[in-house]
């Protein structure tokens, strides 16, 4: 292809901007050199510096102000340290590749138009006026995505500026050199897009910032709303979108939110790694990240173990012949909906006049308060308090009482024992405590006689302890038995539930419940109820600080967990990312997730937005994936072609193996590195390793997996979504694996985790979604 005709000009002008990013990243450098000599010496002369005088309590003032002062000035130097190194890394990759656009726009009543270059950060000349580089973020930058050559607008602080778009040029570059160059107007299709997509997957997401499409656009500044729904086809952009949106709401609203201000829900620990180099690859620092079993895990403490949500989802997976199976699925659904928290609801404002359990309070073997006791004394409180704080006043009268038993406790036989076995520099620091407090008197009996009352005192307290945390932390109300007692007492339940139709294997799932909360480990799925009803009653831990919250591959949350999420973080505004043909856990709402969520806003605050657009695979694969679900019609390929999907019909595992082995050497040889071989289960994943470790270099991914290597993998279902890959080898694609109806997601889903390839093995009948007419039978 000839060259651009401005390409000398142009790269001409990358040279001149790129030196001058090179000399402020150096000067840079050397200020951040001289600040970090600077906090060195401080941390070192700190005690020199400061003048310590504790002799009275006017000294003892100025030293405290002396210290602070000198604390103030390092942390001021390492404020400044730390926004020096931001900018570095920053400086840094401009002079890598300053800019990825340009624009001339010719606002409305202007004679010339504005030239702008557009790359991940301003940089100003000298000059101090000129910007040479323009933020992706800044208002009319916008232009570049929303708009062709022509008219063209976009929203200033000011209001709305019109004008014409006269050019529109991408570029690619590497190490300061441009590497293509291309004007919109003059090229068809998306050339520079074209070659991103058509480039190796990479072990971490990339920012999509040069590339960003109108409909992708539209989501990452929008800042009106208070909920906003994003509801994208596999390979739409969604992840890529979010992370993007929060690069932009740290810039626009930079007065004010900070990166630990934002919170994004994953879905596991290996998508939380793949997602965490975007944000410092665009400058800016990560924002914090959190699966929601991580949350759960945490709020419930070491205290209430859960069973892992990976876990649950193996036995959905394989224990199809368990006898509880049936009544399992069944627990699962309902647990998750909106119907048993209403249920609870109504349990919860019954517990206001009766119902509650508490623990009595025992020490050393003995009760000191009864539950029997607690019980009454809390009911006999003012029925019109709320739960939470009947509790926080019982708190404070249970401790005061606590603090009775102990002093009586002093004079028991077992603490005369303890003190005794007390070593040396405790006696001797009692002895020195009651010296500076003048209680010694003159007689040494006396003397003896009050250190050991002091010992005494001090074993005392000191055995108290855990108990006094345990009152502090409200651990006298047994919120299992209460939660247990919805399925213990059927009727009652039944009452309650009056409205609402329990589901048909109520009494076996009530059985299943009580047997799984005896053995003190909650299942996942009553992971998050559990966590609603302590809340409810012991009184709702939020999160003011979190400002925004994301949530990716929602449509795997249930309406119940969207609910305790929104009460948690009162003050943030929420985005909600997925795809309910993605929905695989069984908890999962799919698309009522997105109701329930906007039944939680007003309805004026809540936008949805739809991403039809599929970037990931080629149109082959896209041509085949679309027809595994419902709908998928409307999924439209980006115009990327490749080689069809291939099915190949293996005769034993020895066939699948020899052949899957040929396949993997094929891919390998056209240029592919990551290349997963997709299991359906964690046990057929481990067994899969095992059968070819020996004969490929292969790297086993697991739940605790953090981050995968550009090689060949093999990966349970599951854990393969929101990553993807340059091929994907279906190790299974049998009616016996993906048939069951919540089969059909998960197996899409494993498909379109594919860029380039697509290689389906099976065994005896293929599964029953597969159109051999969009791809190549074998
Ligand atoms: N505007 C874009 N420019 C360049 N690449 C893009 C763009 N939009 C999406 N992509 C690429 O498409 C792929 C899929 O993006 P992403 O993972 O964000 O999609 P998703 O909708 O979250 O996918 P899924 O739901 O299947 O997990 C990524 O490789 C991403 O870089």
């Amino acid at each position: 292809m000839e060259p651009h005709p401005d390409l000398f000009r142009e790269q001409a002008r990358v040279t001149e901007v790129t030196a001058k990013v090179a000399r402020r990243l150096a000067q840079f450098r050397q200020q951040a050199a001289g600040v970090q000599s600077e906090i060195v010496s401080i941390r070192r002369d700190f005690w020199e510096d400061v003048t310590v005088n504790l002799e009275d309590a006017i000294e003892a003032a100025e030293t405290m102000a002396s210290i602070r002062q000198q604390a103030e000035v390092m942390s001021e130097q390492e404020r400044s340290h730390q926004s020096l190194t931001q900018q570095i890394r920053i400086l840094g990759r401009l002079e890598q590749s300053p800019y990825f656009g340009r624009i001339d726009f010719l606002a409305d009543g202007e004679a010339e138009a504005d030239r702008i270059y557009i790359g991940i950060a301003s940089f100003v000349d000298d000059n101090g006026e000129d910007f040479l580089i323009h933020d992706w973020r800044a208002p009319i930058c916008s232009v570049y995505y929303d708009h062709e050559p022509g008219p063209a607008d976009y929203r200033a602080p000011a209001g709305v500026i019109q004008g014409t778009l006269e050019r529109k040029r991408q570029f690619l570059m590497k190490a300061g050199k441009i590497v293509s160059m291309f004007d919109t107007a003059i090229t068809i299709g998306d050339q520079i897009l074209q070659e991103i997509l058509g480039s190796a997957a990479s072990p971490q997401m990339k920012s999509i910032v040069g590339t960003i499409q109108r409909e992708q656009n539209r989501i990452i500044r929008n800042t009106r709303n208070q909920l906003l729904v994003v509801q994208g086809v596999a390979g739409s952009g969604k992840t890529s979108t979010a992370l993007q949106r929060i690069a932009y709401l740290l810039y626009h609203e930079r007065e004010s939110l900070r990166s630990e201000n934002v919170l994004l829900f994953s879905p596991n620990p290996l998508f939380s790694s793949y997602v965490s180099n975007v944000l410092p690859e665009l400058g800016e620092e990560s924002m914090r990240q959190l699966t929601y079993q991580d949350y759960v895990r945490t709020a419930l403490g070491k205290a209430q173990p859960v069973e892992d949500i990976f876990d649950q989802t193996e036995y959905v997976l394989t224990q199809m012949d368990h006898p509880d199976y049936s009544a399992r699925l069944q627990a699962i659904r309902y647990k998750s909906s909106m119907d048993f928290k209403d249920l609870m609801d109504r349990y919860i404002a019954w517990l206001a006049q009766d119902g509650l359990e508490f623990r009595g309070i025992k020490f050393r073997g003995s009760l000191l308060i009864s539950r029997k006791d607690i019980k009454r004394r809390f009911y006999a409180m003012d029925n019109r308090i709320s739960i939470p704080n009947r509790l926080a006043m019982l708190k404070r009268e249970l401790l005061k009482e606590l603090k009775e038993h102990e002093i009586k406790q002093r004079s028991q036989r077992w603490v005369e024992d303890e003190v005794e076995l007390l070593d040396e520099e405790t006696h001797h620091a009692a002895f020195q405590r009651l010296q500076s407090e003048g209680r010694f008197a003159q007689t040494s009996f006396d003397d003896f006689s009050r250190e050991q009352a002091l010992l005494a005192e001090q074993v005392v307290h000191q055995s108290f302890r855990p108990l006094r945390a345990a009152i502090a932390q409200l651990r006298f109300v047994d919120v299992r038995a209460v939660y247990a007692n919805l399925f213990n007492q059927r009727q009652f339940t039944q009452r309650i539930a009056k409205r609402h139709e329990l589901p048909e294997e109520w009494p076996d799932i009530c059985a299943q419940t009580l047997r799984q909360l005896e053995t003190g480990k909650l299942a996942y799925e009553d992971a998050a109820p559990f966590l609603y009803l302590k809340e409810r009653l012991t009184g709702i831990r939020s999160h003011p600080l979190i400002r925004h919250v994301f949530i990716d591959e929602a449509q795997d949350y249930s309406a119940f967990q969207l609910a305790c999420i929104r009460q948690l973080f009162p003050h943030a505004r929420m985005t909600l990312l997925g795809d309910p043909n993605q929905a695989i856990h069984l908890q999962a709402s799919g698309a009522s997730a997105f109701d329930a969520a906007r039944s939680l806003y007003p309805a004026e605050r809540t936008e949805t937005l739809v991403l039809n657009r599929s970037y990931r695979p080629t149109r082959e694969i896209v041509e085949f994936t679309r027809r595994i679900v419902e709908g998928g019609e409307r999924i439209e390929p980006f115009e990327r072609t490749g080689i069809r999907p291939t099915l190949t019909r293996v005769r034993d595992e020895e066939d699948r193996r020899a052949k899957l082995l040929a396949c993997m050497r094929d891919v390998q040889q056209r240029g592919h590195r990551t290349i997963a071989i997709i299991c359906k289960t964690a046990g057929e994943t481990r067994r899969v390793y095992e059968s070819l470790r020996d004969q490929l270099e292969l790297q086993l991914v697991d739940e605790e997996t953090v981050t995968f290597r550009p090689e060949p993998l093999v990966i349970p279902s599951y854990l393969a979504k929101g990553v993807e890959f340059d091929a994907v080898l279906v190790y299974d694609a049998s009616e016996h694996t993906y048939s069951r109806d919540h089969e059909r997601t998960l197996f899409y889903t494993v498909c379109t985790r594919a860029m380039h390839e697509l290689h389906l093995f099976s065994q005896g009948t293929p599964c029953p979604w597969i159109d051999a007419a969009y791809c190549d039978v074998k």
